[in-house]
């Protein structure tokens, strides 16, 4: 049996090669997506917006078809995205956060919001919403996130949000 990935098929054993369903990576035409960015730490969140807005331009996602919302914090993004996803108008929801370690508890309390928000935000509104937050011990981790050492998990996240808008587009209707 063929899988369907893309423009092509895939034989069965080349379905068994997950690297072959990048092929997903055909945006939907057109590929409405919105970013919903938590302003805290946003020294940190402006750089991760701007890495996912570079492989939107690289894959050619026009910029109009692109809307930005800025929230206040982590915490606000599942519930900002579910409202977004019910509208039915996107084809895929970015989050965009940066939830950095403090002295107390609450970093687990923000992390795990904004991780089952996004969660629940994407099965009650069946639109991909992707989880582009990160969840770091201290400012250095994340600044090497987002654009320094260890690359921008910005751009990595509007990949994901490209590859999911595409299969539920061309591949799950
Ligand atoms: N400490 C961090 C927060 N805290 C703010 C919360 O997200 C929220 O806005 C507030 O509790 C009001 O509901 N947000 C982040 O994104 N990152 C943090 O490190
Ligand atoms: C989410 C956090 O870690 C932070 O803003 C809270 O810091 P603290 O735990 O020192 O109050």
């Amino acid at each position: 049996m063929a899988a369907f990935a893309g423009n092509c098929y895939l034989t069965s054993s080349s379905r068994l090669n997950p690297t072959n369903f990048r092929q997903s990576l055909i945006p939907s035409s057109p590929c409405y997506c919105y970013y919903v960015v938590a302003r805290f730490n946003e020294i940190v969140t402006k750089h991760l917006l701007e890495g996912a807005l570079d492989t939107f331009k690289k894959y050619s996602v026009k910029e109009e078809d692109i809307d930005v919302v800025w929230v206040p914090g982590s915490f606000e993004i599942g519930v900002v995205a579910e409202k977004l996803g019910k509208s039915r108008k996107y084809q895929s929801i970015l989050c965009i956060g940066a939830v950095i370690r403090g002295d107390t508890t609450h970093y687990d309390a923000v992390a795990n919001s904004a991780a089952s928000g996004v969660l629940s935000a994407g099965m009650n509104s069946g639109v991909p919403c992707i989880f582009g937050v990160l969840t770091c011990d201290d400012m250095d981790q994340a600044l090497n996130r987002a654009g320094g050492k260890a690359g921008n998990k910005g751009a990595e996240a509007a990949l994901t949000a490209i590859e999911m808008a595409s299969l539920f587009e061309h591949h799950l209707k």
